[in-house]
């Protein structure tokens, strides 16, 4: 097995605004504390992975600073402040050989299966590959080599943009990997693959009965 390489950008938005889609999807779990779970098993899976080297988060959300820092990540202030996109390249300027960009929302994540997708990329040397999403329009991990900048294009449609732009898409199953979670399906969906320990603590929780 070749020595880990990897640096790896995850971002992650303010908990307070992060993740709207999924807000009230477990009853009785702060939102807060749901969108900082599903980073936090991103992370977890990602420092766990034998390909990756370092993690970075950029972040500017105090709470999930401190929290990752405690799993064992850098942190970098989302200084631009100016979106996703924003961060991903203010995160991987501030670092040297492969970086890749995770998204936060991967609480399913397996390190070997990105471990793979990551040491797929050496098939097709000196360009960047990325996974798409499990519907196939969105990205989840977008990896450039040493020397090429990441030029990431997340958002609507980025599955496209990211090909547009001379990305090659990785073609293996790794369904954690493509099990982001946006909405409460995909909750569902991601618990179905199973869920990282700080998601599934959560899941596990039963709403308070309401009195009366
Ligand atoms: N640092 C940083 N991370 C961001 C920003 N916007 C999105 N992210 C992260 O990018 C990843 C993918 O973002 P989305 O899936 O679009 O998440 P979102 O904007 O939190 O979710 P919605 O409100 O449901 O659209 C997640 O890890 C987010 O935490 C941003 O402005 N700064
Ligand atoms: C950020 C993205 O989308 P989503 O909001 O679906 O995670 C993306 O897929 O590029």
């Amino acid at each position: 097995m070749s020595e880990p390489s990897w640096t790896v950008v995850v971002p992650v938005k303010r908990l307070d605004v992060a993740k709207s889609r999924l807000r009230g999807a477990l009853p009785g779990v702060p939102h807060e504390a749901l969108a900082l779970a599903l980073a936090l098993d991103t992370v977890r899976a990602v420092l766990a992975c034998d390909a990756v080297a370092a993690l970075l988060v950029v972040t500017d959300d105090p709470r999930a600073a401190a929290a990752v820092r405690a799993a064992g990540a850098r942190v970098l202030p989302d200084a631009p402040d100016a979106g996703l996109n924003a961060a991903l390249r203010h995160g991987a300027g501030a670092v040297d050989g492969p970086v890749a960009g995770l998204t936060a929302d991967l609480p399913a994540l397996l390190p070997a299966e990105l471990g793979e997708a990551l040491r797929a990329t050496a098939d097709t040397p000196g360009v960047r590959h990325f996974v798409a999403d499990a519907p196939g329009d969105g990205t989840v991990l977008l990896a450039a080599p040493a020397g090429v900048p990441l030029d990431p294009r997340f958002g609507a449609g980025s599955a496209a943009a990211h090909a547009a732009s001379g990305a090659l898409p990785l073609a293996g199953g790794w369904p954690s990997l493509r099990r982001d979670v946006d909405t409460p399906a995909d909750l569902a969906e991601a618990a179905r693959l199973g869920l990282g320990p700080h998601t599934a603590a959560l899941a596990a929780r039963r709403p308070a009965v309401a009195p009366g």
